[in-house]
């Protein structure tokens, strides 16, 4: 959300996310960056934001902003900050170098956008240059921009870039978000959407309307279905104890479908727990 727009950040308070990120980039007018600074790093410090994982992102490398966003996020000590446009691995190191030397306390995780062709192709190397770095974050608005290419419905042009930084992120054992919907009137593409991102591998969405949560949660939440498949497969997995495969509905069951059952369980006992 725009750390300009002061009613949004009162009403993130109690919106149902599981993190927050209070822009200082692309969404706060040139004349406004100093005041988004400020309202951003005073949120982050607050405590106000219960369990929701407060992020600031900080404009890019190379902009007049950057310095003193940086400097500032780091006093602040946001649970993560986001950066934009970030480009190799290199770059990777030296934010942390410069988070070092702001201070940033050690809770708080660098977040870098992957949304440059550049940045796409050196994912692999980009997730895995730094412990500090937490997440990869999909900049699809940029991403398509910079390749040139259409938004359509399906996001058949940037399919291969999705998956290439889901794979990356997945091979460095970092966190990823799919990029954000622009139409937030058209909830059904939303919805078509964010399943493709779940089914992508996707970990979530990142958002920018309240009007988008419910579905995105509704989404990214093991279902009902799922939930009762996972008991029902563990079930079946204890009472053929032993065997190395069991079949459960009809399908082959090996300990790695184990895993992923749990997996799925402890996801909903996350989400019932925070609802
Ligand atoms: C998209 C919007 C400009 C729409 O704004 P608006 O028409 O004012 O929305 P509503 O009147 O429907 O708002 C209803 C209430 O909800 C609050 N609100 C609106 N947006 C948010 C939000 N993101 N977070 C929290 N709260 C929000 C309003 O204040 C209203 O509250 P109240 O009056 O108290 O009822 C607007 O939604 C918006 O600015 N969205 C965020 C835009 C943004 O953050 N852009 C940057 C990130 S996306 C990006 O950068 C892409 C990436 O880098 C890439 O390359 O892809
Ligand atoms: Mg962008």
């Amino acid at each position: 959300m725009p750390s300009s727009n002061e009613r949004a950040l009162e009403k993130a308070k109690s919106l149902p996310v599981d993190g927050l990120i209070l822009d200082l980039e692309d969404a706060v007018a040139p004349d406004a960056k100093a005041t988004a600074r400020g309202n951003a790093c005073a949120a982050a410090a607050s405590g106000d934001y219960g369990h929701r994982e407060v992020t600031i992102r900080v404009n890019g490398l190379g902009t007049e902003w950057h310095d003193d966003d940086l400097a500032a996020a780091c006093a602040a000590g946001p649970d993560g900050i986001v950066v934009p446009k970030v480009g190799s691995a290199d770059e990777v190191r030296s934010l942390v170098t410069a988070m070092e030397r702001h201070g940033a306390p050690d809770t708080t995780r660098l977040w870098a956008m992957v949304e440059t062709p550049g940045a796409v192709l050196g994912a692999a190397e980009l997730a895995a240059a730094h412990e500090r770095l937490a997440v990869l974050v999909l900049g699809t608005n940029d991403l398509v921009k910079e390749l040139q290419a259409r938004f359509v419905p399906g996001r058949a042009p940037i399919l291969t870039a999705l998956s290439h930084v889901v794979l990356a992120a997945r091979a460095a054992g970092v966190a990823v978000l799919d990029g954000v919907y622009n139409d937030v009137k058209d909830l059904d593409g939303f919805e078509d959407e964010c399943r493709q991102g779940r089914d992508l591998g996707f970990d979530g969405k990142t958002l920018i309307h309240p009007g988008q949560v419910e579905a995105c949660n509704a989404t990214f939440a093991p279902s009902e279905d799922e939930v009762e498949d996972a008991r029902g497969l563990l079930a079946a997995w204890e009472e053929g104890a032993g065997s190395g495969v069991v079949t459960h509905e009809g399908r082959m069951v090996e300990n790695l479908h184990v895993e992923v059952a749990r997996r799925v369980l402890a996801t909903h006992e996350a989400v019932r727990a925070r609802s």
